[in-house]
């Protein structure tokens, strides 16, 4: 059976312990965790973790894992990397959700192995776009252990380049706070235009959902926008103006930058 240890299980790491335990792959691995404030909330069932640890140095009193995710808060890690040794052998795998930290500075002179991941909140419903790197160890079994665990949680993409990650961090890792926000603002539009608060915000979601549902069935985000817009039409009056000047797309194109940059720094 594969031990595997989740150092850090709030949001991302519950969302993959849940989906472990959803699809039956919880039955195959024994799960513990180690979060000083590990709280049950937002987590179906905590039966399928065996042990809950507040430390490193209680963790490494179950002997070494298999499998070590890290998903805890990337300024963390720096305190925590002498203690990795406690918890870990040269066969293990040690799998960061974390941005930033790059395999040399996750390695810290170990003999583990480390894969990248960046997953995002979709993790909680099965439905996150991770992207992945292998750093140089990682066997091919270790990229097959990584590529089952992230699948339970969604789509899994790999990168060649460590430096890749910055930019899915900023496309996927963060971009359903783009869509939330978005969904925000059309929400307010709606309620600016005389709509009911409630009846805003249950259009901008459901609308949201469709696109996304048609974004599923055809992957071509231009020749969908196209369908919509009537040639001189309504849609037409409005997609004039995240056009004027590159406006969406400047806007995006800053924005995704700004975090690419932030990714970097955490480095
Ligand atoms: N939330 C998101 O959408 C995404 C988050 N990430 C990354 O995943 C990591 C975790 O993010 P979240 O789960 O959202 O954060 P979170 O704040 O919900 O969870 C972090 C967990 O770390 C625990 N923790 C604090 N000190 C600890 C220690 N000394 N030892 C062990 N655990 C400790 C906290 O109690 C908490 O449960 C971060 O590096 C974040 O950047 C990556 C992709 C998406
Ligand atoms: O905001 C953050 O730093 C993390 C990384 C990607 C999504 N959330």
């Amino acid at each position: 059976m594969t031990r595997l240890l989740f150092l850090g299980a709030g949001d991302i790491g519950k969302a993959m312990i849940s989906r472990l335990t959803e699809t039956g792959m919880a039955g195959k691995i024994e799960i513990s965790v180690c979060d000083p404030y590990f709280n049950n909330t937002d987590i179906q069932t905590t039966s399928e973790i065996t042990a809950i640890y507040p430390t490193l140095e209680a963790a490494q009193l179950n002997g070494a894992y298999d499998v070590i995710v890290i998903a805890i808060a990337p300024e963390l890690f720096g305190k925590l990397a002498h203690l990795m040794k406690l918890v870990t052998t040269r066969q293990s795998l040690v799998i960061s959700v974390m941005p930033g930290i790059n395999v040399e500075t996750l390695r810290h002179n170990h003999a583990y192995s480390v894969v990248r991941a960046m997953p995002n909140i979709g993790a909680k419903s099965g439905h996150s776009a991770t992207g992945c790197y292998a750093g140089p160890y990682v066997t091919e079994a270790g990229r097959a252990i990584a590529t089952r665990l992230l699948q339970t949680i969604g789509s899994v993409y790999w990168v060649k380049e460590e430096s890749h990650l910055h930019a899915v961090t900023a496309i996927s890792g963060c971009g359903p706070a783009y869509f939330f926000a978005f969904t925000e603002a059309l929400a307010k539009a709606g309620i600016s235009l005389g709509l009911p608060d409630d009846l805003a915000l249950d259009l901008a979601i459901d609308t949201l959902h469709s696109a996304s549902a048609s974004l599923h069935a055809d992957r071509s985000p231009a020749r969908l926008r196209d369908e919509v817009t009537t040639p001189r039409g309504v849609t037409a009056a409005a997609l004039k103006l995240f056009g004027e000047e590159n406006n969406l797309e400047t806007l995006v194109r800053r924005a995704t930058k700004a975090a690419n940059d932030r990714s970097t720094d955490l480095e």
